[in-house]
């Protein structure tokens, strides 16, 4: 018995809330979870949480975004009812995938004009209009004096990190405050950066965006002819998606939690999104005992990450256990922006006549897992593992896997994996309850858990 100790289950997951309780000795905390009929979530804690150390669970599968306002909604009543402290434990951290460059389906880069290519190649980290130095100051403060030194001052903050990063990415800049002058331009077929609009604009921020093409034009054009052409906002509408990982985290935080416990972030630096601590358990640990213990002739087998992506990930196991290792190169081009399958696959290593056993963090379409099995069986490969950490397996992930040349599919039940397991017979479950039952108990106790990182 763990006094002061309380594990609150989400709806997403009795099944891991239970086993969770089973190991720490204790019944899981009472709470209602339902909804109203207009579908919005209703939350109400049925014990005294007052001073106690709340550890909620909840999962990134299924309905995930029921699951994540469910999960909000229970942290913000545990410490609105004044609890000592609020763990929110996410086996799979929802949005994570969104962490950073926007998300897209296809997982091929957004759209990237050639306009806009030149637009990079162009662009230097200067800025524009130039630091002013000794004998230059004078024509500038002679003209434009004050004036222009706001618009220098108003070029660092509007234009600084956000526009240069954008431009990495390939993407128009916009910003939340220039949504007014997009609205209005809508009509005139997405004309978002029109010059026709410069002067109409009313936006703060835009007028500033725009300010900068026209006054660094003026100066570095009259004055700094050896300077790169101005920065020249283009034309037409580019599709902006927004990144989601961020506001997640910041909704978590925002919401109460103190602390986080996940597992195989699909992206670690999602990690410091976060002002509270965050724990990412790795769930290698558990595929790696499989391939030791269930995987017959492992030595002989071959470790094969299907993007590279998880590369780091799968040669983590490949030299734990001294395997070969293979590459499958995910060439992410597809003709059309909705056609993954146009994707080509490319094997980097050998895999002929052996096992091959693919690492991943987490299987959605399975799309990724089913194409790799077929590349490595017409590779020679004799038998294909998929070893993933989150099977999240939605949508006809299952009717995939059942059709695919996969000869066996194991997963951790970090998502619940009761109904895909009556579903698919090359399904096999591993279970995380105890790892994440030691992980509250240590933190619990304010010990440390890089144990959890490192046992064998
Ligand atoms: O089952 P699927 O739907 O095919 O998705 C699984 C793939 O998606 C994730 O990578 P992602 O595509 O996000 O790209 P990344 O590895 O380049 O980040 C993950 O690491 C898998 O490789």
């Amino acid at each position: 018995m763990v006094r002061g100790l309380v594990v609150l289950g989400g709806s997403s997951h009795p099944q891991l809330t239970e086993t969770i309780c089973n190991h720490l000795g204790i019944p899981p905390a009472k709470a209602l979870l339902a909804k109203f009929s207009v579908g919005e979530t209703r939350v109400e804690i049925e014990e005294s949480v007052r001073g106690k150390d709340v550890f909620i669970l909840q999962s990134g599968g299924g309905k995930v975004n029921d699951h994540l306002m469910e999960m909000l909604i229970m942290v913000s009543a545990c410490k609105t009812a004044s609890a000592r402290r609020v763990t929110v434990v996410l086996p799979l951290f929802p949005y994570s995938r969104q962490s950073d460059i926007p998300y897209n389906k296809t997982g091929a880069p957004l759209t990237k004009g050639p306009a806009q290519a030149q637009l990079k190649a162009d662009y230097t980290f200067n800025s524009r209009p130039q630091t002013p130095y000794p004998g230059q100051a004078n024509a500038s403060h002679h003209h434009h004096g004050h004036q222009h030194n706001n618009g220098s001052n108003g070029l660092h903050k509007s234009f600084s990190r956000m526009q240069i990063e954008d431009l990495d990415n390939g993407i128009t800049p916009r910003r939340k405050d220039t949504l007014d002058s997009v609205k209005s331009e809508k009509s005139d077929k997405g004309d978002y950066f029109g010059e026709s609009k410069l002067h109409h604009s009313t936006s703060s921020s835009s007028m500033q965006i725009n300010g900068i093409g026209t006054e660094a034009g003026t100066h570095s054009n009259s004055q700094y002819s050896s300077q790169p052409p101005p920065f020249e906002p283009q034309r037409g509408y580019k599709q902006w998606v927004a990144q989601a990982g961020t506001l997640v985290a910041d909704l978590v935080t925002c919401a109460g939690a103190d602390h986080v416990i996940t597992m195989d972030l699909h992206d670690p630096q999602y990690q410091g999104f976060f002002d509270i601590p965050v724990d990412n358990l790795y769930g290698r640990h558990l595929l790696r005992k499989y391939i030791q213990y269930q995987i017959p002739n492992y030595q002989q087998a071959v470790i094969v990450s299907p993007d590279a992506g998880g590369a780091k990930r799968a040669t983590a196991i490949a030299d734990q256990l001294g395997m070969p290792f293979a590459l499958i190169h995910k060439e992410r081009r597809p003709t059309q922006i909705t056609d993954r399958q146009n994707a080509t696959m490319m094997l980097v290593g050998d895999v002929a006549n052996r096992t091959a056993i693919l690492i991943d963090d987490l299987a959605d379409t399975s799309n990724t897992i089913t194409r790799a099995a077929k590349l490595l069986k017409k590779e020679g490969a004799m038998t294909v593992y998929a070893l993933v950490t989150h099977g999240v397996l939605s949508g006809d992930a299952i009717e995939r896997i059942n059709a695919s040349a996969l000869d066996k599919v194991v997963v951790t039940n970090s998502v619940d994996q009761a109904e895909n397991k009556r579903k698919c017979p090359k399904l096999e479950v591993l279970e995380v309850g105890n790892v994440f039952a030691e992980a509250i108990r240590r933190v619990h106790h304010g010990e440390s858990i890089s144990v959890l990182f490192h046992y064998d």
